[in-house]
């Protein structure tokens, strides 16, 4: 019903790009809803091998045969729950890339990080095997700021706190020759809060949580990109 509703409202988006990414098994239910709408669609994670006997592990090019185009890397939720580490991340990214996949690596702070005031160096460290990639993988790929403390909590980055790191995430990518990359938000994106995020100088979208399960909603997000 979510992929149908999102289909049937996808010109509400207007010229924004606008995805879904489902876990692994809806994958085939959203290629078939979103199939031939402007509406793209991915996976949550991507196996860091792109062949290989890896069992449970779903290889980048498995996903393609799903149409998938994008694939989230390095969630807060995997780095924190399932031990993920930052060269594990950027690897997946790579492994994205080979497949011809568009990564949304994410990066964010915990709120202990940002108390005691190391935003930009956990940031920088998440960053810094990104970076490493090279100025080709970094303009094919997309960023995704999302502190954890904003994730599923209500509590949103105001856009003043975004775009403060935004614009640090932002001059690193132009240090490699990436400054034209996409640097989404995420954490309590809503329809209420998506414009005063949108209107950032270095907010180029958002990652949608919670509010993405309502169709309605997340076309009005989509509605509110500039
Ligand atoms: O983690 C998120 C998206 O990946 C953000 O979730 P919420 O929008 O529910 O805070």
């Amino acid at each position: 019903a979510l992929l149908d509703g999102l289909a049937a409202g996808a010109m509400r988006a207007g010229e924004t790009q606008l995805a879904v990414c489902v876990p692994f098994p809806y994958l085939a239910q959203a290629q078939a809803a979103l199939a031939g709408t402007p509406i793209s669609w991915g996976a949550q994670d991507v196996s860091v091998h792109t062949q290989g006997a890896y069992t449970g592990e779903v290889a980048p090019a498995m996903l393609a045969d799903f149409g998938v185009t994008w694939a989230l890397c390095g969630h807060s939720e995997r780095r924190a729950l399932h031990g993920e580490s930052s060269d594990l991340v950027a690897a997946k990214a790579a492994s994205a890339l080979a497949a011809g996949l568009t990564p949304v690596v994410c990066v964010g702070e915990t709120l202990a990080d940002r108390d005691a005031d190391q935003v930009e160096r956990v940031i920088g460290e998440q960053l810094a095997p990104v970076l490493a990639l090279g100025a080709e993988a970094l303009a094919r790929l997309v960023i995704a700021y999302e502190p954890v403390w904003a994730i599923g909590t209500g509590r949103t980055a105001t856009p003043e706190q975004a775009q403060a790191v935004h614009a640090f995430i932002r001059a690193a990518l132009a240090q490699h020759g990436a400054g034209q990359t996409r640097i989404l938000y995420g954490g309590s994106v809503k329809a209420a809060n998506a414009a005063s995020l949108f209107a950032q100088p270095d907010i180029d979208g958002a990652l949608v949580g919670g509010a993405s399960l309502v169709a309605d909603e997340f076309l009005n997000i989509a509605a509110a990109v500039a």
